[in-house]
C-alpha cells in the first residue's frame, strides 16, 4: 500500500494487542485532506489506542498506517512533526500564562526560534487571547483555555489535527463556537480527526467511523449512517443509530 495525494490518513488492517487482548482489531479506513472526520465509539472501544498509533507514539502489532504521507511504523518522528494533538485535559500549565504556555509549546514542537515572534502573534490573534496573554491560565474560563490548547496544537502549522474529546466539560455555547473554529480550520485545508461522545456535534463531521470492541461497525456520512441503520424511522438521530449499532438492536420504531 502507498499513500496517495488526496489522503491525509490511510489505515489498512491496523491492529493493537495488549497480551492476548485485542484493543484494535484490524481496522481499515481513509481520511481525505481537509475533511472533518469523526471517530466515535463507547468507552474502551479502541479510539485512543488508534489515535496513539496514528500519532506515532504506540507501535501497532499488525497492519499499516500512513499519516500525512508518513509511515506510522518506520517514520513516527516525521509523523509527529506533521500533526497537532489536543487532549481532553487540554494539556496546559494552569500556573503559567497563555504567553508562557505558547512559549513552552513553541519549544516542544521544535519551531525554529526566528519564527517564534510571528507564531506567537498569529496564535494570540487566532485564539482571541491577546488581551489576557499575561493572566494566569487557571483564571480563564474553560472555553478560553480550550482555544489556547487548540492554538498551541497549531503552532507548528500541522497538516492534521487530532482532537481527543476536545469538548468534554464545556458548555453548549462554547462547544458551538469551538465547532465554528474547527470548520474555519478545515476550510483552510487542515484535516480534522476528532473523537467525541456528543452525537449532536458528530453531525458536523463529513465522515464518521464508529468503533465497537475494536472493530469498525459503520463508516459513512452521518446522514447515510442514520438512513442505513434506522431505515424505518425518518425522525431517527445519530444518537439512535449509535445506540442501535452498539447494542446490536435494529433501529425500529419503539
Ligand atoms: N496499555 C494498555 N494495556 C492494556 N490494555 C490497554 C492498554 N491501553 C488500553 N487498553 C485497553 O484497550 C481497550 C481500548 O482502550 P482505549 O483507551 O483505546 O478506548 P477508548 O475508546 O479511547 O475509550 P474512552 O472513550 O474511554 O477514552 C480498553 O479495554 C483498555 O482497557
Amino acid at each position: 500500500m502507498t499513500p496517495s495525494n488526496d489522503k491525509a490518513i490511510l489505515v489498512r488492517n491496523l491492529e493493537k494487542r495488549f497480551g492476548s487482548f485485542v484493543a484494535v482489531d484490524r481496522i481499515s479506513f481513509e481520511v481525505r485532506k481537509g475533511e472533518i472526520f469523526g471517530f466515535l465509539g463507547p468507552n474502551g472501544s479502541g479510539k485512543s489506542t488508534t489515535i496513539r498509533m496514528l500519532c506515532g507514539i504506540l507501535t501497532p502489532t499488525a497492519g499499516e498506517g500512513y499519516v500525512a504521507g508518513h509511515d506510522i511504523v518506520s517514520q513516527p518522528e516525521t509523523v509527529k512533526q506533521a500533526i497537532g494533538y489536543m487532549s481532553q485535559r487540554f494539556s496546559l500549565y494552569e500556573d503559567l500564562t497563555p504567553y508562557e504556555n505558547i512559549r513552552f509549546y513553541l519549544g516542544v514542537y521544535n519551531v525554529s526560534p526566528d519564527k517564534w515572534k510571528e507564531r506567537m502573534a498569529w496564535v494570540l490573534e487566532l485564539t482571541r487571547l491577546k488581551e489576557v496573554r499575561n493572566a494566569l491560565t487557571r483564571t480563564l474560563p474553560p472555553g478560553w483555555r480550550q482555544r489556547l490548547a487548540l492554538g498551541c496544537a497549531l503552532l507548528h502549522a500541522p497538516e492534521i489535527l487530532f482532537l481527543d474529546e476536545p469538548t468534554s466539560g464545556v458548555d453548549p455555547i462554547t462547544r458551538r463556537h469551538f465547532w465554528d473554529f474547527i470548520r474555519q480550520l478545515a476550510g483552510e485545508g487542515i484535516t480534522i480527526f476528532i473523537t467525541t461522545h456528543y452525537m449532536d456535534e458528530a453531525r458536523y463531521c463529513e465522515k464518521i467511523v464508529m468503533l465497537n470492541e475494536g472493530r469498525i461497525v459503520a463508516a459513512d456520512s452521518p446522514e447515510n449512517i442514520i438512513r442505513t441503520i434506522c431505515p424505518e424511522r425518518p425522525e431517527a438521530t445519530l444518537d439512535d443509530a449509535f445506540v442501535a449499532l452498539m447494542t446490536g438492536k435494529k433501529g425500529k420504531p419503539s
